[in-house]
């Protein structure tokens, strides 16, 4: 005990103001005990010390300075490389609290398990204690936390994704004493062995537990452990929602912005629509995509109704395989310089390197060994560069608006091969809300397990959502009180394929086609067919100026096919029973009506 007590005493920073924080990382420094603790400021210096012991002992790697100036490269434990969702647990008091969406284990069986993992792991290492704040420092919408880890790695990344450090410190200091709340995030590498592994959350405490696993979003508690999982919990009591969503600003040619927020599942195009570069006619007649985010949206009702969103976060942890100049220039135009890769390939002249980068050739391969085509791919498929939102030139000034931007449109979407069009609108926000719920999407490489395997993903929150997916569609359905001034709600897939199993649908910037029939249904200056599954679009309303779609294309992008809806509709019908009594009836009415329509036929 003694000994935890000095090096406590003799961390790096005098501690905080906050007697509850002090009082916490001393309990976690017992319990770990470490040899040193480190108050993160978040200063270049810290930083810039941080990078020079992980370069000293591998933990990252140089990149050329001359084409990726302050770049690096982390090599992550080949067996952790991705979430995992089978070792990720809600620990609400009622096991019905978490849902059948979520694997639950009780607080106290989970704390105990987790402090048994935790007991001495951090000997001979620092503890960082890491302040954060998700959001612009000075909204309103911001919530804050603390991430206690073992890792400069995670440190280094959270510096980039968060608001990391003093400011950080100052607000919670400042809620602290008016007796409001931090979210206490325990984070330890432990052995990286996948058999200790376990991401746990408790949303009752504002706590997180995470041990074993040094990757993105089991690590970098902030993102998805804090920003949705526990966000989402808070949001229900309070009123407002926590969603895996990009928001975007576009701005017509008139010189309005609409501002578009987007949940599609891990791997399925967030990044890339929240950074899209209009295609040539449209960039002539003054058509602008800026970015808000990428990955996370909190909203709330504003004074007026409309619901007003800001981006927790202040960086880009995004998926690298397939993103090149063509793809999203922007992307690549951010990841020139200070950024941190993860799982990447390196050419021979030590340039980061991944599939569909349409430049250079691998030499190393993402687990450092020589390159070779018969073994393995050069990146990891879930290969990520972690890099400041401020580097991205479509970043938004907005984006640091404390008041957040007002939404015209929610767009949910999946990657779908087949049945689901390139895009319907929902009559309303209960239909929308079933839509959300409805949502399926081949899974991706952004999770452990196989891929390509249709599951149902509502709302693109099937790993996040932090309590019974059943009382998450009632409170979305409680928007929807005659007071709010809510957004359209739309259904999109840019993953429709043809019979020789090739995308139908260009893409990436064409997808702006897209979004500017939203804005005019927004506007109401254009029509919509009526199916009993939403409002398709007459292929005469898209622009589709330069875009080759045969008649296969045509027929499968913008048609209806009855049959397969039934089939499917089945499929949600069960889908929805098997959350049980929670389950909103106003939903299931809602399921029920649009099966009988497709039954007869209407
Ligand atoms: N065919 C096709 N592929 C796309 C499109 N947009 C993105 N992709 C591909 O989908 C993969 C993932 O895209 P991202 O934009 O990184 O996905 P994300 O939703 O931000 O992913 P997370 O960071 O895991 O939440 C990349 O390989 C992209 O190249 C599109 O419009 N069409
Ligand atoms: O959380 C992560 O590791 C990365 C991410 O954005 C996602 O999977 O949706
Ligand atoms: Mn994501």
């Amino acid at each position: 005990m003694n000994a935890i007590t000095q090096d406590v005493s003799a961390s790096t920073h005098p501690g905080s103001r906050l007697a509850s924080l002090n009082q916490w990382v001393a309990e976690v420094a017992a319990l770990t005990r470490p040899d040193r603790v480190h108050w993160c400021d978040g200063s270049d210096a810290e930083n810039a010390e941080l990078v020079r012991q992980m370069e000293a002992d591998g933990t990252m790697v140089k990149l050329n300075e001359q084409t990726h100036p302050g770049s690096w490269l982390h090599r992550s434990d080949p067996d952790d490389v991705a979430r995992v969702e089978h070792l990720t647990f809600v620990c609400t008091s009622e096991r019905e609290d978490a849902g059948p969406n979520n694997h639950w284990m009780a607080p106290a069986e989970a704390h105990a398990k987790m402090d048994a993992l935790f007991d001495g792991c951090m000997q001979g290492r620092t503890l960082y204690v890491v302040p954060y704040c998700m959001g612009p420092i000075d909204s309103p919408l911001s919530r804050c936390g603390v991430e206690i880890t073992d890792s400069p790695y995670v440190v280094a990344n959270m510096r980039i994704m968060t608001r990391m450090g003093a400011p950080a410190l100052a607000r919670i200091e400042r809620e602290g004493e008016r007796g409001g709340a931090f979210v206490k995030g325990l984070h330890s590498i432990g052995e990286l062995d996948p058999d200790r592994r376990f991401i746990m959350h408790f949303p009752e405490e504002l706590a997180i537990k995470s041990y074993g696993s040094g990757y993105g979003g089991n690590a970098l508690l902030g993102k998805k452990c804090h920003a949705l999982r526990i966000a989402s919990h808070q949001a229900r009591s309070e009123g407002w929602l926590a969603e895996h969503m990009l928001i975007l600003g576009l701005q017509d040619p008139q010189g309005e912005t609409h501002y578009i927020a987007a949940a599609f599942p891990s791997a399925c195009g967030k990044t890339n629509l929240a950074m899209l570069i209009p295609p040539e006619g449209y960039l002539k007649d003054g058509w602008k995509i800026s970015t808000i985010g990428d990955d996370i949206c909190w909203m709330r009702p504003g004074k007026d109704g409309r619901l007003y969103a800001i981006n927790p976060e202040a960086g880009f942890f995004g998926v690298a395989p397939g993103t090149s100049a063509k793809s999203n220039p922007n992307a690549l135009a951010s990841i020139r310089r200070n950024t941190i890769f993860t799982n990447v390939g390196v050419t021979g002249d030590n340039q980061p390197w991944w599939e569909g980068l349409g430049e250079g050739e691998p030499a190393i391969d993402w687990r450092g060994e020589p390159y070779d085509a018969d073994k393995r791919p050069a990146a990891h498929p879930n290969a990520r560069f972690t890099v400041s939102a401020k580097q991205c030139p479509s970043w938004s000034p907005e984006a640091e608006n404390p008041e957040g931007v007002p939404i015209s449109a929610i767009v949910f979407g999946g990657r779908r091969a087949s049945l689901v069009p390139l895009v319907f609108e929902a009559r309303d926000w209960t239909h929308g809300v079933l839509v959300g719920a409805a949502m399926g999407s081949e899974t991706t490489a952004a999770a452990t397990g196989a891929v390509g395997v249709m599951r149902r993903d509502p709302m693109a929150m099937k790993p996040f959502c932090g309590y019974n997916f059943a009382d998450y569609f009632n409170h979305w359905l409680s928007f929807d009180n005659g007071g709010n001034k809510l957004p359209k709600i739309f259904h999109v897939n840019w993953f429709r394929k043809g019979d020789d199993g090739k995308f139908l649908w260009p893409g990436f910037g064409d997808n702006l086609r897209v979004l500017e029939w939203m804005i005019q249904r927004v506007k109401g200056t254009v029509g919509a067919k009526e199916t009993p599954v939403g409002l398709l679009p007459d292929p005469a309303d898209l622009d589709l100026d330069g875009v080759e779609l045969d008649q296969e294309a045509r027929a499968k992008l913008f048609g209806f096919d009855r049959e397969g809806w039934q089939a499917e509709f089945e499929g949600i019908g069960e889908y929805l029973d098997g959350f049980g009594p929670r389950m909103p009836q106003a939903l299931k009415d809602e399921q029920q009506r649009i099966a009988a329509r497709l039954d007869q036929g209407a």
